[in-house]
């Protein structure tokens, strides 16, 4: 007996994940906000032979705090995607003022949710939510993530495809760390599983990590002008979702994945990746198990080769600029 939110539902992300959601046998409940169209969507949804009772709501008549009436996984695609020339960040002036109501929203009315944090740019959005949420006192580290399944999907399928064989894709793991733009995104190929092909020279190796860390550009530039990725981000959205709650229902199998959290989730496996960094960041995607209540732990980086090192240290004075702009926004906000 689940009940799921989506927030901005109505969107190129938010359809297709809610179709997935729905297709999710461990979801009884479904609710659909956005600020157009979702009683069309939902109506359309619930015509579907699976378990979840779908309903669309719309601002009025408090339409968006009856969504989120006893929900226990808010998914948040809300807001504006980037056109070419665009960077995740300049979508901060609208989208962090969206997050920052729907996350009072969640703080009010169904604290104890989990949160997957969809909305550009992932980097400020998250600390954004999570400031809102210490300003509630109802904050929980270890229930907010920022989504970075998409660039775990896309390194398994690029790895695959470099290596000759797409189809292996599924079987194919990278852990992607850092944060959720271009530099901020690290791919940590070495840790590749199965291995790197032996043959791939260092020049492929820079050029894959490269399309990784750049992969939602490539969307954005082939749609042209008509947003960016919807149906992977969906896929990767309804993963993630999928892994949460195999969590929460105790499976017993180990979930481990990697997500953009506050590393206050962990204070303990914190301190191991603080050292491993070289310098202390409030927010970064990790490697997490996963347990009934979120993040159970966060796991190590673990090693890194000099190319890797490199990456990371280039990563840190964007991820910290952009932790810091998402804090401010909340706790300093400009008049
Ligand atoms: N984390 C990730 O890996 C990815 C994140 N994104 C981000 O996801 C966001 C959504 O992208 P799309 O679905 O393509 O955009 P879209 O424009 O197709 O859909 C956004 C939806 O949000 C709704 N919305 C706007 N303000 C709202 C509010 N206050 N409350 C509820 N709903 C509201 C809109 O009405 C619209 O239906 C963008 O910020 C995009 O950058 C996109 C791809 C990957
Ligand atoms: O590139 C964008 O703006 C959307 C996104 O986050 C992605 O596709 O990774």
């Amino acid at each position: 007996m689940v009940h799921a939110v989506v927030l901005g539902a109505a969107g190129g992300i938010g359809q297709p994940v809610s179709l997935l959601l729905k297709t999710n046998p461990l979801i009884t409940k479904l609710s659909l906000f956005d600020i157009v169209n979702t009683p069309g969507v939902a109506a359309d949804l619930s015509h579907i032979s699976t378990p979840a009772k779908v309903a669309g709501y719309l601002p009025p008549d408090d339409g968006l705090k009856k969504a989120l009436e006893g929900a226990e996984i808010v998914v948040i695609p809300a807001g504006v995607p980037r056109k070419p020339g665009m960077t995740r960040d300049d979508l901060f002036k609208i989208n962090a003022g969206i997050v920052r109501d729907l996350a009072t929203a969640i703080a009010t009315t169904a604290p104890n949710a989990f949160v997957l944090v969809i909305s550009n740019p992932v980097n400020s959005t998250v600390p954004i939510v999570a400031e809102v949420f210490k300003k509630h006192n109802v904050y929980n580290p270890k229930r907010i993530f920022g989504v970075t399944t998409l660039d775990v999907v896309r390194a398994s399928t690029f790895l695959a495809e470099v290596n000759g064989d797409v189809s292996a894709a599924p079987n194919v793991t990278v852990p992607v760390l850092g944060g959720h733009s271009g530099v901020t995104i690290l791919p940590i190929l070495s840790q590749a599983k199965p291995s790197l092909s032996a043959n791939l020279a260092q020049t492929d190796v820079e050029a894959l990590t490269k399309r990784i860390q750049f992969g939602g550009d490539e969307v954005v530039k082939a749609k042209d002008g008509a947003g960016s990725a919807t149906l992977s981000m969906a896929y990767a959205g309804a993963e993630f979702a999928s892994k949460i709650l195999n969590a929460v229902k105790g499976s017993g199998e180990e979930i481990v994945t990697q997500t953009y959290i506050s590393l206050e989730a962990d204070p303990e496996g914190a301190k191991k990746v603080t050292e491993e960094i070289g310098t202390s960041l409030e927010y970064f995607s990790v490697s997490v198990k996963l347990g009934p209540n979120g993040v159970e732990k966060i796991l190590p980086i673990g090693d890194l080769n000099d190319f890797e090192k490199g990456l990371l240290k280039a990563a840190i004075p964007e991820l910290q600029d952009n932790i810091a702009k998402g804090c401010n926004f909340i706790t300093a906000p400009k008049l």
